[in-house]
Parts: structure tokens; sequence; C-alpha cells
């Protein structure tokens, strides 16, 4: 019997075959297919990707290496969340078309796809992938699986989805609505000079009359800048006439994740209750916001929705919040399901991190909003409407057509949550801009009090401890939240149906939201996993825990998969406490309590053997973050830079925070090196009216 695992021992075979005679992969098909699974082995490359080109392989037996590499380069870029390849990148740098480890690790050394492609040129690549039969070059050979759209080879299921997404979005950029008479005293009405603005135009007002005038729109800004605000009076808006006229507009409001629809029904909630307008009206606008996968209608096992273009939504108009958080394939489905006359509006702050699923629609929407990209035309009818002058706004001039969905687009660019003296946002603001000394200087010698810095002075350093159990002045840590538990547990023997019991988790779920620790990466001692251990360690030790391993009173969990059954979703948070036993009154039993998320503050509590995706979340991923915010956020930033260290997650973990922020550097300038990195998400989608469909 050998020693070594199977698959150490096909390692090692495939490695005495490479030191039999070098790897000529793209002269012989076997040598290829031999060095993929070397970059399996070593985790650079997906199994799935591997798979993938082994598959096309056998389509066309005779089909060329070249081919065959860039299939496999392409496959694997939808685990980076590129849509496609784009070949003349991978030329100029080919190596990160894999997951390399960092800079100067050992594994290195092996053939990389740098040395496969030096030399070549891109013509001689897209010759080499025209010439086969796997790959439509045009979009007329539908049951090829490659399509290569100029210098960009995709998987087909891509580029069917990218082009159904740019199709349904210039239909509806082509399509005007109808607008009131009076829309200009309409908007006065919801929108009163503002004395505060220090002469900035009024950016609220300007995307609710363009989101009136088209069937598609966007308004994106970073936090507190008045998204909600500005959709709720849009509704106001659009909702007046239809119910003055006995037909209320259907209207529905979705966000990608349990938790920020939840944020968002309460957050306009309480804006439609302070609407200046009408009881009749109030009532016709809706504050119940669903998941956009509840929207559609999410089936088990399966990819495809219960509504889709055979059978649409029932609505007259859809407002998505969070929308960076959007991919691809699930926006393909959304506009598949939205009826061609109903309007979209989406929400989002556009340099946030983009979904982990390929395609950063938002992102790529929103290019030209910083510009504005406004035609002469656009801004002469903005201007009389609104009576907001852009002529201080410096923006750039665009065309109606060539720039037709600038047109649609709104950045709202005055922060009401974060003004001048938010240390939070004058970092946030530095970060986005990739201003590294800024950032260092505001965090620094700002002097701001919402601002918290800790440099690890090692791996075993228990300042991170201390900050994270006890906070930092009046922001708080994870002792909070279990003092709460333990101090405010009712002491009665009543079943579990007493409010008393809901009211006491709502108080320890409401204390647990006041700190959150935020890392950037999954594994090794800086990422969740082995935070998580620490963290539950230190607690343990400081008496506030009375376990750490499965499940103990205190554990906080985070839901990683839908569970309809549950009515639990993707990111939502639950603590696991001891509660009364339903079937034997007196006896206690750990359950887990869940906020409901659906406004009305009710909590469900679930057995844990009921549970079969969560994690445990004393640290989470920035990520999974997105759409939530708590009192205090911790972001650690680990030791070694990676591919996902950059500028977006880093700001995405800044604007996580309410009122204090904290910076944790396990190791001093990684934060500047983060900063200065961005991600560059590779797509083509393209609005331009003037191209053909
Ligand atoms: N025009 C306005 N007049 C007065 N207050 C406003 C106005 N716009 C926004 N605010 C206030 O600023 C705060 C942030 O507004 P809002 O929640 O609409 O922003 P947002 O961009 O949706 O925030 P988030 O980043 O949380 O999604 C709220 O307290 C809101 O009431």
């Amino acid at each position: 019997m050998s020693d070594f695992s199977p698959a150490t021992e096909r390692l090692l075979r495939l490695a005495s075959l490479a030191q039999e005679r070098p790897l000529a992969p793209l002269e012989q098909r076997d040598d290829l297919f031999r060095l993929l699974e070397l970059w399996v082995q070593r985790g650079w490359l997906r199994q799935v990707d591997r798979a993938f080109t082994s598959f096309l392989g056998e389509l066309e037996p005779q089909g060329d290496s070249a081919m065959l590499l860039a299939a496999a380069l392409a496959s694997h870029q939808l685990g980076h969340g590129h849509v496609c390849l784009d070949l003349a990148a991978t030329l100029r740098n080919p190596d990160a078309a894999l997951s390399l480890p960092p800079e100067g690790d050992e594994a290195r050394a092996s053939l990389l796809p740098s040395q496969l492609l030096h030399g070549h040129t891109l013509e001689a690549w897209r010759q080499a992938l025209l010439a086969s039969v796997l790959v439509d070059a045009d979009g007329s050979c539908p049951e090829r699986p490659l399509v290569l759209g100029g210098e960009r080879l995709y998987l087909r299921r891509y580029w069917n989805y990218e082009r159904a997404v740019a199709a349904s979005l210039r239909q509806r950029l082509a399509t005007p609505e109808p607008l009131p008479a009076d829309l200009a005293e309409r908007l006065d009405r919801l929108f009163p000079p503002d004395p505060d603005a220090g002469g900035e135009p009024d950016w609220q007002k300007l995307a609710c009359a363009l989101a009136v005038r088209g069937a598609f729109s966007i308004v994106t800004g970073g936090p507190g800048t008045g998204k909600t605000t500005t959709v709720v009076r849009l509704l106001a808006l659009l909702q007046a006439p239809a119910v003055a006229a006995g037909r209320p507009l259907r209207i529905r409001l979705a966000a990608p994740t349990g938790k920020a629809a939840a944020r968002l029904t309460e957050s306009i909630g309480g804006q439609v209750s302070r609407l200046p307008v009408d009881d009749e009206l109030r009532r016709h606008i809706p504050t119940g916001v669903t998941t956009v996968h509840r929207l559609l209608g999410s089936r088990p096992n399966t990819r495809h929705f219960r509504h889709h273009r055979g059978h649409p939504l029932p609505l007259d108009v859809l407002v998505v919040d969070e929308a960076s958080m959007i991919d691809l394939e699930m926006m393909a489905s959304l506009l598949a399901a939205l009826p061609p006359r109903a309007r979209l509006v989406l929400l989002g702050d556009k340099d946030q991190l983009a979904s982990v699923e390929a395609g950063a629609v938002l992102g790529d929407l929103c290019r030209d909003a910083e510009a504005g990209r406004y035609s002469p035309a656009t801004r002469a009818w903005l201007e009389g409407v609104s009576g907001q002058s852009l002529a201080q706004a410096a923006l750039a001039v665009g065309d109606d057509q060539g720039d037709a969905l600038a047109q649609q687009v709104v950045m709202l660019r005055r922060s009401r949550r974060f003004g001048a003296g938010s240390g939070i946002g004058q970092l946030a603001r530095r970060v986005n801009a990739q201003d590294g000394m800024g950032a260092q200087q505001v965090l620094v010698d700002g002097g701001y009090a919402d601002l918290h810095r800790v440099l690890l002075k090692g791996p075993e350093d228990r300042a991170l401890e201390r900050l994270v159990l006890e906070g930092r002045g009046r922001a708080r840590g994870y002792r909070h939240y279990l003092e709460v538990l333990h101090e405010t547990r009712p002491q009665l023997d009543s079943v579990l149906e007493d409010p008393v019991w809901t009211r006491w988790a709502g108080q320890v779920l409401a204390a647990f939201d006041d700190f959150q620790l935020l890392c950037a990466v999954r594994k090794g001692p800086w990422g969740v996993e082995g935070l998580n251990l620490r963290i539950a360690n230190a607690l343990l030790t400081a008496g506030l825990l009375t376990g750490e391993h499965g499940w103990y009173e205190g554990r906080p969990v985070l839901v990683t998969r839908n569970d309809y059954s549950l009515g639990l979703m993707n990111g939502d948070i639950g603590i696991t406490l001891c509660l009364p036993d339903a079937n034997q009154p007196g006896r206690k039993v750990l359950r887990v309590a869940f906020p409901r998320g659906d406004g009305s503050g009710g909590l469900r509590f679930v057995l844990p053997s009921r549970l079969a995706a969560v994690e445990t979340v004393f640290a989470m991923t920035v990520h999974k973050s997105q759409g939530s915010e708590f009192a205090h956020t911790a972001l650690l930033l680990p030791e070694q830079l990676s591919p996902v260290l950059t500028k977006e997650l880093v700001y995405t973990g800044i604007t996580r925070a309410r009122d204090d922020f904290t910076l944790i550097e396990a190791r001093g300038g990684i934060f500047a090196e983060a900063v200065a990195r961005r991600v560059r998400r590779v797509s083509g989608l393209d609005l331009d009216l003037r191209n053909t469909v």
C-alpha cells in the first residue's frame, strides 16, 4: 500500500511525467490536460474549469490547444466575477487569469500561462478560436458552447445573459413615459428648497424627475445620500395621478438579501409615514420589501424561477435596492420576468463591492454616473422641470443615442448621514478616491471621535481580543450583547408564547447589531474560520459564553442558504438562546432567534437541528455584510495582500459603520496597499443605442 493519498499519487505521477520530458501544452493536447490537472491540484484552477475543458476536448477531438486553454481560462474567470475572458488583457498579463498564490510562494514553480503564451499574438489566438467548431463568432450558431465577441471569449450562457440584459434595458431606454402636465409643480411640492444646500443642485429632485420620464432609471449614491428618500417621493409622484384616476399602480419593492430587505422595510416605513400627501395616496405606497428571490419565486434545486418571460410579474413599477449586489444572471432573470411596460428603478451604491457571482451590473451601468454625460436636451429639460441649475456641477456633455443610459442615471452627491464633520464619511470618500495618504491622515491625525485604529504587533497580539470584547469608549464590542443576554434574561417559568421571551430575544438581537467584526477572507488565522474560533475562545475565557464548539447559548449564526420552509434567507442573522421547551414545561432548550424581517418586529425561534446551512458569525466577510449596517463596525485586514483586498472591499467595510469604525491591521501598511488596488470586472455590457442588438 502506498503512503500517499490518491490525489498526491496522481500529482507525483504527473510531476514525474513532466520530468521525463518538458510539457508542451500548446502542441500536445494531452500535455494541456496534464497541465490543467496540475493547476487544479495546486488550487490555481477550479475542478469545474478543467472538467468543462475536457468536455470541449471530447466534443472536438481535433480542437486546437490554444482554443482549449482559452476556454479553461474563460471558465475560470467566472469564479473571479468576470463575465468573460478578455484575450488582449490576458496576453498582457497572462498569470492574472489563474488563482495564483501571493508573490514569493514557492508553489509558483510550475508552467504558467505567461510561459505558455509567451510570443503569442492576439490575432493568432483569435484565429485558433475562430477555426473551432465550438466557437460562435457572430451569434449565429446558438448551439456552440463558446462565443467570441471581438476580443472577449464567453461561455454561451453568460453571453446570452449579457445580450438579454442589454436588449431589455435598451428597449426600456427607448420608451419615454407620459408626463403629468404639472410635473414641475408636483416636484416643487415634494422637494421644497433646502436652505442648507449651499448652492448645490438638489440631486434628489433631479433624480426624481429623470425617473418619472423613463421606463428605466438608476439612482446611485453613497450611504445616507437619500436614495430611499428619493424613491419614496418618486413613488408618490407616480402613484398620485394613478390613484386619482382610480387605477392605482401595482408597485413592488425588492432587495437582494433578507437583511437588506428588512432594513429598507424599516426606513421606507418611516419615510412614507412622513410624506406630505393625503392618506388615500399614502395607503397606495407600499412599505413592505421582499427579496428578489422571493419576488421571482425561487424553486428548490433549479436556477429557474416561477416568474419568467412567459409568466411575468404582476406589477407596474419595480424598485430594487442594493442593486450592486445583483449579478448578471440574476439581472437577466429579473428583466425577463418584468412585463415590457413595467418601470424599473435601481437604487444602490456603485462604489460598493460587486456580487460574488459573475458580473458587476450596477458598476457597469453607472460608468458615467460621476461625469453625468447628459445631452444638451436632457439638461435643458431637467433644468426646466426642476428649477435647478447644473451650470456649476462640472458635468461632461453626452449624446442622447450614444449615452442613452447616462440620460437616465443620477448620482446623489450629498451625504446627510456622513457630513463634513464625520470621520467615517471623510475616510470613505478618500478610500473611494484611492487617496491612500489622505485616508491614513484622516485615520491617524484626523482627531475624529468616530474613527479608531488598532495595529497588531503579531498574530498573538491580544489587542484584537480587547477591541472585539470591549470596543472603544462608546463604541461597543461583543461583551455588550452577552451582558444584555445574561442580565435581562426573564426569571420566569412561562411558556415560549409568553411575550417576555420575544422581548428579551429582540433586545439581545438589537444589542448584537451594535458591533460586527468584518474581515476580508474566509481561510487562515485572519479569515472568518480562524477568527470565529479565536473570538469564541476569548468570550469563553471571559466567562461570557459557556461553550465554544457546536451549539451554545449566545452563539450568533449567519444563514448561508435560503430556506423557504423555515422562512430564512441567505444573510439572516440569529442568536442561540436558552428558551422554554414547547413540549416539556419547566425545561429549557436551545433555539435560535431570528428577526422576521417583515417590518413587524416579530421573531421566529428555530431549533438548531433544523438549520442546515449556518455558520458562526463573530466574524463576517465584507461580502456577506453588504446590505447591513452596524453601530460599530471593525474591519480586520490580514497580513498578506490577496486579490480580494481592494479599495472596493475597504470602502464597503467602512460604509457598514453607522456611528463608529475601527480599522484593525494585522500588519502595518496593509491598509494603504489594499486601497491602492481596485476591482476591474471584465464585461461587454453595451447600451449604446447606435449599435444594433
Ligand atoms: N431631502 C431631504 N430632506 C431631509 N432629510 C433628508 C433628505 N434626504 C435624506 N434625508 C435624511 O437623511 C438620512 C439618509 O437618507 P436615506 O435613508 O434616504 O439615504 P439612503 O441613501 O437611502 O441611505 P442608505 O445608505 O442607508 O441606503 C435619513 O435620515 C433621511 O431622513
